[in-house]
This record gives C-alpha cells, sequence and structure tokens, in this order.
C-alpha cells in the first residue's frame, strides 16, 4: 500500500454547490480516501500545504503536444497559410523520436502549469503514448486522420494500433478516441467509415471543427453545408461520444443539432483569440445542454499550454461578446478546465473533482504571493489572478510529479537539450 497525506490546505472540491474548506487530503494507492479536517493517518509521504490550495488537476481537452517544438516559430499568420506553409512542412520532417520528445517537452509544460490530463490527436502516436507513460501524466491520444489520398488504409490502421496497444496502459492513465481531423480534410466516405467503426466498437471521437469562416466556406461550397450539419448527416451525433474541437462558426440551428449529444465541445479561446478565428457561442451552447471543456490547441498556434491563460480568455472573451460581465463566471470556467473537461475525455467517474474513491489528479496552488493576497474568494482569485506559475505541486494517480516547482519524474537538462536541437532541425529553411 502507498499512502501520501497533504495536510492544511483550502480544499476546493469543484463538486457544484461545494464551497471552499480547510482540511487534509488522504490518499490510498492513487485515490483519494479521505478528505476532511484534521485527518491523522500514518503516511509514507506528507506534504504541508499551508497556505496552498487543492483542486483538481486541470484538463486540457484539446492538444498537440508535439507541437511544442514548434513554440514561437511561425506566429501571426491567418490558420490555413500557417498550417498548409509553415506546420505541414515542418510534421513531414517529424521522426518518432522528435514526437517523442516534443510531447515530452508539451508535457513538461503542462505539469508545471498544473494540467494533470490531455486530449491529443497527432501521429506517431505510439511515441506520444510513450512520453505519456514515462511522464506519469493522464491523456486521451488519438491519431489524426487526414484522407486527401488514398494510403491503402495505413492511417486507420494505425488508429486501431493506438487503440488496441495503448487502452488502458499506465494503471489506465491512457485512453483512446478515433481521430478524422477536420470536415475539410475528411470527404464523406472515408469519414462515414471512421463514424461507422466508432459506433460499432463504442470508441469515442476526436475532431475539430467550425474553427473558421474559410472553413465554412469550403464546406458551404462542395456539400451546401455548415460543417456541423455535414457532421450530422453522416450519423457522427446519434450514438458516439464526440470530442468537438473549436465550434467556433456555429449557428443557432447548428447549436440546436448538437443538444443531446455524447461529449462536447473544447473551447480553445487562446488560439481562437491569436488566429483571429472569433469568438465560440460557448453561453448557448451551455444553455442547450451542449458540455463545454476547455483546451490550448497546440503550443504551434496557442503558444503556451497554460490552462490558467485559456480559463481567463475564455471568462473574458464571453463577458465581451455578451457586453456583460455576469456571464461565464470564475466558477464556471475553472468548472470548463477540470469537470467539464474531464467529460469530454470520458474520464468523469475518475477525476475532475476531488471526491473520495475518485483518482488523486490534484493541484496545490501557492496563495503566499502578492498577486494572490488577500483570499476573499478562492474561485476568483485562481481563475482571475493565477497563472501556471502559481502551481507548486503536481500529483497524478497519487504520484507527485512536481513539488516545490521542482520536477520528480522528469530530468529537464536532458528535455531542453533533445527538444531544442529537434526543433531547429525542423524549422531549418521553412
Ligand atoms: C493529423 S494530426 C493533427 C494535425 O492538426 C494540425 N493542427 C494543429 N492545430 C490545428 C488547428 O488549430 N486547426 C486545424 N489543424 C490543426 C496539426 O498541425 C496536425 O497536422
Ligand atoms: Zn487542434
Amino acid at each position: 500500500m502507498k499512502t501520501l497525506l497533504i495536510k492544511d490546505c483550502m480544499i476546493l472540491t469543484m463538486v457544484e454547490g461545494e464551497k471552499p474548506f480547510l482540511g487534509d487530503i488522504w490518499i490510498v494507492d492513487g485515490r483519494i480516501a479521505k478528505i476532511g479536517p484534521s485527518l491523522e493517518e500514518e503516511a509514507d509521504r506528507v506534504i504541508l500545504a499551508k497556505n496552498r490550495v487543492a483542486m483538481p488537476g486541470l484538463i486540457n481537452a484539446h492538444n498537440h503536444a508535439s507541437m511544442s517544438l514548434l513554440r514561437a516559430f511561425s506566429d501571426d499568420l491567418k490558420l490555413m497559410d500557417w498550417l498548409d506553409k509553415k506546420m505541414l512542412p515542418a510534421e513531414a520532417r517529424m521522426t518518432r523520436e522528435d514526437v517523442y520528445w516534443g510531447t515530452t517537452l508539451g508535457i513538461a509544460e503542462m505539469i508545471a502549469s498544473g494540467t494533470t490530463a490531455f486530449a491529443d490527436m497527432y501521429v506517431h502516436m505510439d511515441a506520444v503514448a510513450q512520453a505519456v507513460l514515462d511522464s506519469g501524466i493522464r491523456a486521451s491520444l488519438t491519431r489524426g486522420m487526414v484522407f486527401f489520398e488514398d494510403d491503402g488504409g495505413r492511417r486507420m490502421a494505425e488508429a486501431l494500433d493506438l487503440i488496441d496497444n495503448w487502452t488502458g496502459a499506465g494503471d489506465g492513465r491512457i485512453t483512446t478516441m478515433l481521430g478524422p481531423h477536420a470536415p475539410y480534410t475528411c470527404p464523406p466516405k472515408p469519414l462515414q467509415g471512421v463514424i461507422e467503426l466508432a459506433r460499432k466498437r463504442q470508441i469515442p471521437l476526436h475532431i475539430h471543427l467550425a474553427e473558421t469562416i474559410e472553413e465554412g466556406e469550403k464546406i458551404r461550397a462542395k456539400y451546401n453545408q455548415t460543417p456541423t450539419e455535414y457532421l450530422h448527416e453522416l450519423g457522427m451525433f446519434h450514438d458516439t461520444h464526440v470530442l468537438l474541437a473549436h465550434a467556433v462558426h456555429l449557428n443557432d440551428s447548428d447549436v440546436a443539432l448538437l443538444r443531446g449529444m455524447r461529449g462536447g465541445v473544447a473551447h480553445n479561446p487562446v488560439s481562437n483569440l491569436k488566429l483571429g478565428c472569433g469568438i465560440a457561442p460557448v453561453r448557448e451552447l451551455i444553455e442547450a445542454g451542449v458540455t463545454v471543456g476547455m483546451g490550448t490547441d497546440g503550443a504551434g498556434s496557442a503558444t503556451t499550454l497554460d490552462m490558467f491563460a485559456e480559463i481567463k480568455a475564455a471568462t473574458w472573451m464571453q463577458k465581451l461578446k455578451h457586453g456583460d460581465p455576469t456571464v461565464l463566471p470564475a466558477e464556471a470556467a475553472l468548472r470548463m478546465a477540470t469537470i467539464e473537461s474531464a467529460k469530454l475525455l470520458a474520464i468523469d467517474h475518475e477525476v475532475g473533482t476531488l471526491e473520495a474513491g475518485k483518482r488523486a489528479d490534484l493541484i496545490l496552488i501557492d496563495l503566499d504571493k502578492p498577486h494572490l493576497q488577500p483570499v476573499h474568494d478562492i474561485p476568483a482569485l485562481l481563475a482571475y489572478s493565477a497563472t501556471g506559475a502559481d502551481v507548486d505541486t503536481t500529483i497524478v494517480n497519487g504520484e507527485v510529479l512536481m513539488h516545490q516547482r521542482q520536477f520528480e519524474a522528469f530530468h529537464w537538462e536532458e528535455i531542453k537539450r533533445e527538444a531544442t536541437a529537434r526543433a531547429s532541425r525542423l524549422v531549418e529553411g521553412l
């Protein structure tokens, strides 16, 4: 039996209706065994957490972690130029080892800024899975599939290999999905095949949707439909859990089509702002009963994987869009980054709130700083003033991955050396 006791923290469980309270968290074999005041348990390790807030780890519901190698390489471009002229040529040079080290760099940033789980779509996914396994973080992995030309079924075979070989690995830390990339890269025939397979094997789907106006124009020209109508008509929302990344350009009838869907939308506000894509209809989706979580997208576009930046951007953007500061209050934004994202990854029975019986995925945030005093309202402080750099401790599955801002499972110098050398090679001459 392996035990960990966290003492004397303010606990924000994110369970609906529960206010923050002072107490201890008792963790046994990776799960929360008890939460309460003055727990006197013998533990293998005790973390004294005075002046710290304990909250569920943040869950990044849409990422391409390897793209951390392409951080700040190509910015201030329109999405299609950025993707076609910069990202795709650099990605064409990526080896399996590049993807391993790029993902590890992304994971290091996520652990350092309080993310304990992420959803990823990329290529060389066995390398991504290995990086997740080695790092101790939790992830939902999917092989991104574009169907421009016939590849004899190679991408699909790789997607199924990932699912067959890695689902449940790392004591359940790794889960998997099928990932058709986007409506504009997936014509009806192959996309229908993916949807049917997902339904038959009950595998969740992860796809980009309605990110830009140009995407809407392309799909309108080809199929005389909105991107959402296109996916709906192919049966994507009938009986399958679907993680929709972005969903910026939805009209009222698109939102109505998503009502009652399984899964929901990963909102990526920083990427949407930076690429000038627009403001997603978050309030309308939530009012329609659609689950809305939060993600960063890759560091190639967002530049940062700090989920606290997303939390701020999400709430500010909705307040601005509706001209109303009461829209998307602090606690609702924090819920999007925790339990609502957990629902998108279909892991909300295990993580997303701090409750006895759940996996011990949690973070400690250091309030002993000028920008986090005085402590009137913890959710407001966390949503509006905290940053990833205020995360003191990150714990996944009961394992301490960072404490007092020191990685416990990583060799940072090695990651930096590998990542910087590989990144230079990938972008040379582009
Ligand atoms: C086929 S693997 C995933 C693929 O997606 C690309 N990508 C990264 N960010 C975005 C985005 O915001 N919209 C669309 N596609 C994106 C990434 O470069 C990979 O090629
Ligand atoms: Zn993306």
